[in-house]
């Protein structure tokens, strides 16, 4: 459980020379009910850990299908407790690890060190905190670390270098590579230099590099994973699975495992 099981789940991944890939979703959207089936799906899918969101009001990081889906989760009564819970129902029947995804403000709210403690209980692996700088980190550092849930750390296309190696040398789980400039959602073309920015990142890291932020096809995921160990897809996903359209994630999946395995 924690943190190394985060990294372990990549590498094993990586062993076999694919890709690692994490499908993001609200929790709650659809109702609460459905989210170990989702998981369980996700998990069956190939899928190499879940980042698992938890809707809140004033999102700012978030384009308007994530926006959306939030909402629609709001209204079905999801909170952070009760997503916690849900995943606590999921630890014994599970092997892939769970981040949560969530602003800073609810887990101040809730408290930052019975967070920590109802992460570990519920087989929470990691965390995401988008609106945590590196600057303000030591409010949650000591109770993540005491209870050894990951703090994914984010690099930015706009970071100065100086600022990518802190990130790269403090992250845990892996590094969350934003691709783009602005909100989550996904983009028909990427701006020139991502390729650079990722292989510039891979070598400032020892901890595996995954980019994020704009994916939806498989050409896009088999484009990035060639200069990173992965991609995490977001918007699309959410999507398909309000749709339905199963056999769209499982396509997404199936493009990061496209490399030939290694022959050791
Ligand atoms: O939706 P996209 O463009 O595929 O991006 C991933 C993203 O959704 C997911 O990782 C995420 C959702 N909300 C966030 C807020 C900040 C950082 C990351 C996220």
């Amino acid at each position: 459980m924690g943190k190394e099981r985060v990294v372990e789940a990549i590498r094993s991944v990586l062993d076999r020379g694919n890709k690692a890939f994490v499908p993001y979703i609200m929790a709650g959207d659809g109702g609460l009910e459905k989210l170990p089936e989702q998981i369980s799906f996700l998990e069956k899918s190939g899928a190499t850990v879940v980042e698992l969101g938890i809707p809140f009001s004033d999102p700012v990081a978030d384009g308007p299908v994530i926006q959306e889906a939030g909402i629609r989760a709001l209204a079905n009564g999801t909170t952070l407790e009760a997503v916690l819970e849900t995943v606590k129902g999921t630890k014994e029947t599970r092997t892939i690890p769970i981040v949560l995804m969530t602003y800073f403000n609810l887990i101040f709210a809730y408290g930052i060190e019975r967070f920590a403690a109802d992460c570990a209980t519920s087989g929470v692996d990691g965390v995401i905190i988008p609106d945590l700088p590196l600057e303000e980190e030591e409010l949650a550092v000591p109770a993540l670390s005491e209870h050894n849930i990951a703090l994914i750390r984010l690099a930015a296309p706009t970071s100065p270098r100086s600022r990518l190696e802190e990130v790269a040398k403090r992250t845990e789980g892996f590094l969350y590579a934003v691709t783009v400039k602005g909100t989550t959602g996904a983009r028909s073309e990427y701006e020139e230099g991502v390729a650079g920015y990722l292989e510039e990142l891979k070598s400032l890291s020892s901890t595996p590099v995954l980019a994020g932020f704009g994916v939806s096809s498989p050409e896009q995921v088999k484009t990035l994973a060639q200069h990173c160990d992965g991609v995490i897809v977001g918007s699309k996903i959410v999507q398909s699975l309000a749709e339905g359209k199963l056999d769209d994630i499982t396509e997404l999946i199936s493009a990061a495992k496209q490399a030939e395995p290694k022959t050791v």
